[in-house]
């Protein structure tokens, strides 16, 4: 059975906890980190078969684990991404715009290459990857929109400098509108599925994103278009976000867990 180490113990951290508990992926979780010991705690406390909290996140993959997966934040990418493949472990990202800094980027795929480990980025709150990836060369043009609450921005970097007050949007307001490279800078814990548009199709400085504030919304909406010689193709989900965290999608997570299912079993595998 793969072994499992855990970054990040919030909304998504503990749904792949609980996923690994229950048997439907079928790993072991034996080392778990989060910033917040009370986080990390709180988690073990629902899991049958504990695993060991560790004192800092680069312990986690000096113990004898396949995969170390990361959702926590960007930063934590950061810090631990390349440790994690020295360490001749897998990793699995789901902060996924930390790979819009090309040093960062290129570091860790040459370190992929040189320790013959993968990294893992599922599809997270979006669908339709499959089809970018394929049309890649031919693609024109790739844009997404997104709508949320205004809820599910707060905190947003963007905020410090824009005169925007989200408390005062009374009808669907777009707040944003630039490349998916400012997106994901500014909005690092909302537009990560902006990460994996530009990673899959035409870069992060032509990939367009919009975000649009709207009061009226329960929902976390994306909306993807792409053009080019193949065609078009347009897709649109609507996503109902996480009970204990609004910013984050329900598909978000249930796309980790799969990714996971597929990381731990010898199966056959559907889709490009
Ligand atoms: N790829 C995608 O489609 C999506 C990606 N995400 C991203 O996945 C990550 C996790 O999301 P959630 O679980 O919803 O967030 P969350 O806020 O519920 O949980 C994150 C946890 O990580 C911990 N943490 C943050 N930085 C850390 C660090 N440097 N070291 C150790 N622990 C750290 C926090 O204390 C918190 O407990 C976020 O970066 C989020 O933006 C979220 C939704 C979709
Ligand atoms: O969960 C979502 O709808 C999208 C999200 O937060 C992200 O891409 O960071």
């Amino acid at each position: 059975m793969k072994r499992i180490g855990l970054l990040g113990c919030g909304a998504i951290g503990t749904q792949i906890a609980l996923a690994i508990d229950s048997g439907r992926i079928p790993g072991t979780l034996t080392h778990v980190y989060d910033a917040s010991k009370e986080k990390a705690s709180e988690l073990v406390s629902k899991l049958n078969s504990k695993p060991e909290i560790v004192e800092n996140s680069h312990l986690l993959s000096s113990h004898s684990v396949n995969i170390i997966v990361e959702a926590a934040s960007q930063d934590a990418v950061k810090d631990v991404g390349l440790s994690v493949l020295q360490n001749k472990r897998d990793l699995m990202i789901m902060s996924v715009g930390a790979l819009l800094d090309e040093s960062i980027y290129d570091i860790l795929s040459d370190a992929c290459d040189h320790f013959k480990k993968t990294i893992y980025l599922p599809s997270g709150a979006i669908a339709g990857l499959d089809g970018i990836k394929s049309v890649k060369d031919e693609l024109e043009s790739v844009s997404i929109t997104t709508t949320k609450h205004p809820r599910s921005l707060k905190g947003a970097k963007f905020f410090e400098t824009s005169q925007i007050d989200l408390n005062a949007i009374s009808s669907p307001t777009k707040i944003f509108e630039g490349s998916a490279k400012e997106a994901v800078s500014l909005f690092p814990a909302n537009i990560n599925v902006a990460a994996l548009l530009s990673l899959s199709g035409i870069g992060s400085e032509k990939t367009i994103v919009k975000i649009i504030a709207d009061p009226n919304t329960d929902k976390n909406t994306h909306h993807i278009e792409a053009a080019g010689k193949f065609g078009k193709m347009d897709f649109t989900i609507e996503n109902f976000p996480d009970s204990n965290n609004p910013k984050t999608s329900r598909l978000a997570i249930l796309s980790a867990i799969e990714t996971l299912r597929k990381y731990c079993s010898d199966d056959i595998q559907i889709g490009t």
